[in-house]
């Protein structure tokens, strides 16, 4: 038993963490299950075609895979998240020994692992959930990474994690103990409703400056020269997309307007929900994707509704980039916030300012404003209370209101942008229309209220009608 590490499960990601094992140094052992006609040899075949890795052993023999392990083990699982992850620990679990480690590295649902944390832990296995962010490319040179459980069997796969990670500015791994149980996978599942509108916010600019009259050459152009103040790695994707062409004809255009998901934005919606939290904005970003799928209707209803748009906006460049750049702040305020209350209701006490400092390279989030965002939280966890944040908010917040309204006096679709602004309306508000809500609760339902002229303990009925 020669190899330091496990990587089970070959797939686009783990192929990926095989070759940057292997390209720092590391002695692995590769597994990929055999399926008659389909996976065939995988690991073997894999060993071959990359030199980095003529040192790794590759199997399809479960047994003699962790057999070459040493003790105790460290099996980083790449599996797809959900049931096969209970499969695979069942099929792995005859073969292990006490105090082996296992690391599910999918984007598993963060109170599944923790429950697989409880379980294992029965049979004196450690389970630690990990994010990895980064896509195939970062798997390969740098994720992100995001692990949480045991904090004895972390310090045991830290010199693994750490040095496959992406590195900071001031060449700190991007990879750090994030707490107890799933909150590894918790914070990881809010990076992708994070994600979700950061992508929504680039569709709707480019809606918006299209709706401009500005071909998609000319907007990649304009979003060239917003990397000077809003450089983020999906911008810079966006920018390369926009310019991709066939032949004459630019790729985008082909693409079916039908927005995929995988599972993890629509768990932070759910889990914004349950924790109270308004995510308003990964909501909008989800359910954009949700409408978006309504290709057939939405053609239908078009014909019924006829939403033409002008290309007379009326709005300049930099109008929709203090835009963006004002949503960009809410939905990172959203994020954070959604992160700081799960810390408080499970205890994780997670550190906000070191989560964003892992979230500065290696991951599809990664941007300037990170960077920013990692000094905030030193002082705060708030960052609408930050006086930079303020000031810039304020700034920003004249362009929001003339592109939001925009948008909308001419029906170009804008959700999570026309959000970001209600969103801090309403978190701005001393006096809310909630008392009126309180109110028809109580009316139809006798769910009762407090008042503001007494102490705000006693609950009041009264008897409407
Ligand atoms: O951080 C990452 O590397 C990505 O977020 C990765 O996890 C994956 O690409 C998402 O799962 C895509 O999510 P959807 O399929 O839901 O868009």
């Amino acid at each position: 038993n020669t190899s330091e590490f496990g990587l089970f499960g070959l797939g686009v990601m783990g192929k990926s963490l095989c070759r940057n094992l292997a390209n720092n140094g590391f002695k692995i052992a590769m597994f990929n299950r055999h399926v008659d006609g389909v996976e065939v040899d995988v690991a073997k075949n894999f060993k071959t075609n990359y030199p980095e890795l003529s040192e790794a052993s590759a199997f399809d023999d479960i047994s003699a895979f962790v057999a070459s392990l040493q003790t105790p083990r460290k099996i980083m699982l790449m599996v797809n998240a959900g049931k096969t992850i209970d499969f695979v620990i069942e099929d792995l679990l005859p073969h292990l020994s006490k105090n082996d480690i296992l690391i599910d590295g999918g984007n598993s649902n963060y109170l599944k692992t923790k429950e697989r944390c409880d379980y294992l832990k029965t049979k004196g296995i450690h389970f630690i959930g990990t994010g990895v962010s980064g896509g195939e490319e970062g798997a390969l040179k740098g994720p992100s990474i995001m692990p949480s459980g045991d904090l004895d069997a972390y310090n045991n796969v830290k010199p693994f994690l750490e040095k496959i990670s992406a590195k900071d500015k001031n060449n700190l791994p991007c990879c750090t103990y994030v707490g107890p149980e799933g909150s590894g996978h918790f914070i990881k599942m809010v990076h992708n409703g994070v994600e979700y509108v950061e992508m929504q916010l680039l569709a709707e600019v480019v809606t918006i400056l299209e709706a401009s009259g500005q071909n998609l050459d000319q907007i990649a152009d304009v979003l060239d020269t917003w990397k000077a103040t809003a450089d983020s790695y999906l911008l810079e994707i966006t920018i390369d997309i926009l310019r991709k062409k066939e032949g004459n004809e630019w790729l985008v255009k082909k693409i079916l307007d039908k927005a995929g998901n995988k599972g993890t934005g629509n768990w932070t919606t759910i889990a914004s929900a349950e924790l109270g939290v308004p995510s308003t904005l990964i909501a909008s970003a989800l359910f954009a994707r949700y409408t978006s799928f309504y290709k057939d209707e939405r053609i239908q209803l078009n014909n019924n509704f006829k939403t033409e748009t002008t290309s007379d906006l009326n709005l300049s460049t930099t109008e929709i980039l203090e835009a963006y750049q004002f949503a960009r702040i809410i939905n990172h305020y959203q994020g954070f916030k959604l992160i700081n209350e799960a810390s408080n209701k499970f205890s994780w006490d997670l550190n906000l300012s070191e989560i964003a400092r892992i979230w500065t390279n290696g991951c599809i989030i990664r941007s300037t404003l990170m960077e920013t965002l990692v000094e905030v939280f030193k002082e705060t966890t708030n960052i609408l209370t930050n006086p930079e944040v303020i000031t810039s908010i304020k700034k920003y917040k004249a362009s929001a209101k003339k592109v939001v309204s925009q948008c909308v006096l001419n029906d170009v679709t804008a959700s999570c942008l026309c959000e970001s602004i209600q969103f801090l309306n309403g978190i701005t508000t001393v006096n809310s229309s909630a008392n009126i809500i309180q109110a028809q609760r109580d009316y139809f339902g006798a769910h009762t209220y407090k008042r503001i002229d007494d102490d705000g303990v006693k609950s009041h009925h009264t008897n409407w009608n």
